[in-house]
């Protein structure tokens, strides 16, 4: 599965993107830095224009976990991201308002190096975890280290996020994901249909 990551555009851009795109994708994620431009209504207006599609609400929350949580369920999201460097407490808190909303979590790993900690997530009850190689070291990153953790999140469902365009899928498909979070290949594109296309077909046969 796609999940368009709409980050670093105007909300114009975003809809026009998704109006182009949607038939190739399967969630929408409402990006941080969209989300601290124009607060929860974008999330709101997306579900609205798209109520059959899942959305992600990108909150990278990393404290006031219950607050936090509730207020991207109330805004129309049916997901919604927690840092895994977080408190345990924050994150159980985060769980149980996704719980009794009959909505789900996302943890980003973005960090995280430690299996150990990945462990205690799912210890807490996390379902769904982000392998995520953040923009600000994407240049840096080699992506060899990946497979490493293939053991380590098999439990999860799994999403993968950095930079993934047509040819850097292959490093992530490694890890047998279940998501794939593409942004800036699609949202920078200047044929964002076709490089969602291109995507949905690398995803099938990676
Ligand atoms: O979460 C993201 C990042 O931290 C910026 O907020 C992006 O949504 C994610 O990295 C996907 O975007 P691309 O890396 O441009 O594919």
């Amino acid at each position: 599965m796609i999940q368009v990551a709409l980050d670093r555009i105007n909300k114009e851009e975003c809809f026009n993107v998704v109006s182009e795109i949607y038939p190739y994708i399967d969630y929408i994620e409402i990006g941080t830095g969209v989300i601290k431009e124009y607060g929860m209504s974008v999330i709101k207006e997306m579900k609205e224009r798209y109520s059959g599609t899942k959305l992600l609400a990108d909150m990278k929350t990393c404290d006031a976990g219950r607050h936090e949580t509730l207020q991207a369920f109330e805004a129309g999201a049916d997901l919604t991201t927690v840092m895994g460097f977080s408190a345990d407490q924050t994150i159980t808190d985060s769980i149980q308002v996704a719980n009794e909303h009959n909505k789900q979590i996302v943890v980003d790993l973005i960090g995280i190096t430690s299996k150990h900690r990945i462990s205690k997530l799912r210890d807490f009850g996390v379902d769904a975890v982000s392998m995520h190689i953040g923009k600000d070291i994407q240049g840096e990153a080699s992506l060899d280290y990946l497979s490493n953790y293939q053991a380590a999140i098999e439990d999860f469902t799994v999403f993968v996020a950095g930079g993934i365009d047509s040819e850097r899928v292959q490093h992530f498909s490694k890890l047998n994901p279940d998501v794939y979070i593409v942004g800036s290949f699609i949202t920078g594109s200047s044929n964002p249909k076709e490089s969602a296309r291109i995507m949905r077909e690398a995803v099938r046969k990676p």
